[in-house]
C-alpha cells in the first residue's frame, strides 16, 4: 500500500499512455507481420485511444495546462469509452461475428456529450464513475464471456488470457462503481488517493494482460489457419490426402487397442468427366464441393472425410464393422444422388467401395488398395452402388455387390 501511497497520478497516467502506444505497436507490427484478421485494426484503435487518452491528461497536469474542464471531461469520455467499444468490436470480429463498431462507436458520442447535457450531475465524479463504469463494465463483460465461450467451446486456453483480462478489468469497475457509492470520492480523477491510484495500477496491468492476450490469440489463430492449410483440402475443406496417413495411423492404433472394427468407404463421383465437359471446370468443382458438403453432413463427429483427389473421396469409420460401414455408404450414395445438384441443375451419381481392416494392423495401404479395388468393382458392375470387399482373413461375408438399385 505504501508503494501505491508514493506512486503520483501523472506519471501513471503517462504509463498508461505508453501501455496503450504498446498495445497499438503491437497490433500493427502482427499486422505487418502478414496476419490479416480484422480484430487487429480495431484493437490498435482501442490502443491508440488509451495512448492519446493518458499522454494528453499526462501533458495537460504536468505543464498545468489549463483546459476548458467539459471540454477536457468530453475528450477523456470519449476516448475511453472508443477503447472498450473498440475492444469489444475486435472481440466480436476474431470470433467472426460482425464487428458492430458502427453501432457501439456513437456511445463514445453520447459519454462526450454527457457533460454538456447535464453539467450539473456529470461534474459530480461519483455519477461520472457510476455511469461511465457500469458502461465500461458490461461492454468488457461482454468480451469475456464471448472469448470464454468461444475458448471452451474450441478448447481453445490461449483465449482464457484475453477474457480473463477483461473480466478482471470488469471486477475492477464494479469494485470501483461500489467503492463511489459507499465511501468518499474525490472529486478529480486525477486525484492524489490510494484507491485512485490503485484504480490506475490495475488499468495499467489490464492493458499489459490484455496486450499479451490478444498478441497470444493472433498466433494460436495463425497457427490454427497454418495447420488448417497443411491438412484441409482447399476446395471442399474436407482433410487431403498428406493428413490421411497420420490420421489413418492414429485410429488404427487407437481401434486395435480397443479391439473396435475400422473400416474404410472409398467413393468417386460417376462419369464426371461429362460434368465438366458439360458444365465447365468450374461448374464441376462446384460439384464436388456440394458433394462433399453431403458427404460431411451424413457422418458422425468420430468419422473423417478425405479428398483424395480429383472426384475422389474417403472416409474412415472408427468402431464401425463392414455391415455398418456398408449402411453408411447405402446412405451416402442416396444423399448424393437424391437430389439435383445446385451448380449444374441436376442430380448426379457417385460408387462406393468399403472395407474393414483386418484386425493385427494390417497393412494401411493394403487396405486402401481393397477399397479402391472394390470401388473399381461397383463401377464395373453399373455405377451409383456400393460394392464391399472384406478383409481377407476376416470372417465377414465373402466379396458381394451390396446394392444394385
Ligand atoms: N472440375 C474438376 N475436375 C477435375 C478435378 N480433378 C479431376 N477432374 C476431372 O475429373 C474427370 C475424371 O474423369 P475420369 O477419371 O475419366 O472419370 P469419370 O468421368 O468420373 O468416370 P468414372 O469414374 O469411370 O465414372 C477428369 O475429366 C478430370 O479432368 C477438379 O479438381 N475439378
Amino acid at each position: 500500500m505504501e508503494l501505491i501511497r508514493q506512486l503520483d497520478t501523472a506519471t501513471l497516467a503517462f504509463v498508461t499512455g505508453l501501455a496503450g502506444l504498446l498495445l497499438a505497436g503491437t497490433m500493427v507490427g502482427i499486422r505487418l507481420a502478414g496476419m490479416r484478421n480484422p480484430a487487429l485494426r480495431y484493437w490498435a484503435l482501442a490502443g491508440l485511444a488509451a495512448a492519446v487518452g493518458h499522454l494528453l491528461a499526462h501533458w495537460a497536469l504536468t505543464f498545468h495546462v489549463a483546459m476548458p474542464r467539459v471540454g477536457s471531461l468530453a475528450l477523456a469520455n470519449a476516448m475511453v469509452t472508443i477503447v472498450h467499444v473498440s475492444l469489444l468490436a475486435g472481440v466480436r470480429a476474431f470470433l467472426g461475428k460482425p464487428p458492430r463498431w458502427l453501432l457501439l462507436a456513437p456511445l463514445a458520442l453520447l459519454t462526450a456529450s454527457a457533460g454538456y447535457v447535464a453539467p450539473e450531475a456529470w461534474a459530480d465524479m461519483r455519477v461520472r464513475i457510476v455511469v461511465l463504469g457500469f458502461l465500461y463494465l458490461v461492454l468488457d463483460a461482454i468480451a469475456a464471456v464471448l472469448l470464454w465461450r468461444s475458448g471452451s467451446a474450441r478448447g481453445e486456453r490461449f483465449q482464457f488470457v484475453a477474457a480473463s483480462a477483461f473480466g478482471f478489468n470488469a471486477v475492477v469497475l464494479a469494485v470501483r462503481i461500489a467503492h463511489a457509492l459507499w465511501r468518499h470520492t474525490p472529486d478529480a480523477t486525477f486525484a492524489h488517493e490510494p484507491f485512485q491510484t490503485l484504480v490506475f495500477v490495475l488499468g495499467l496491468v489490464f492493458i499489459a494482460v490484455l496486450t499479451v492476450g490478444l498478441a497470444l490469440l493472433m498466433f494460436r489463430d495463425r497457427e490454427l489457419e497454418l495447420r488448417r492449410l497443411v491438412h484441409r483440402d482447399p476446395l471442399t475443406g474436407l482433410f487431403n490426402r498428406r493428413s490421411l496417413f497420420e490420421h489413418a495411423a492414429r485410429e488404427q492404433a487407437r481401434c486395435e487397442r480397443y479391439g473396435a472394427p475400422l473400416s474404410l468407404i472409398m467413393l468417386d463421383i460417376d462419369a464426371f468427366k461429362s460434368v465438366n465437359d458439360t458444365y465447365g471446370h468450374g461448374a464441376g468443382d462446384d460439384v464436388i464441393c456440394e458433394t462433399a458438403a453431403r458427404v460431411a453432413l451424413g457422418l458422425r463427429d468420430v468419422d473423417a472425410a478425405f479428398r483424395l483427389g480429383g472426384e475422389e473421396f474417403l472416409i474412415l469409420l472408427p468402431s464401425t464393422g463392414l455391415d455398418d460401414a456398408v449402411a453408411v455408404a447405402e446412405r451416402l450414395r442416396q444423399s448424393v444422388s437424391d437430389t439435383p445438384m445446385a451448380p449444374i441443375g441436376r442430380t448426379v451419381t457417385a460408387s462406393f467401395g468399403v472395407t474393414e481392416l483386418a484386425r493385427g494392423h494390417e497393412d494401411w495401404e493394403r487396405a486402401m488398395r481393397r477399397a479402391d479395388t472394390a470401388l473399381y468393382r461397383a463401377k464395373d458392375e453399373g455405377r451409383d452402388r456400393v460394392f464391399a470387399m472384406s478383409a481377407p482373413c476376416n470372417t465377414a461375408p465373402a466379396d458381394a455387390v451390396l446394392d444394385v438399385p
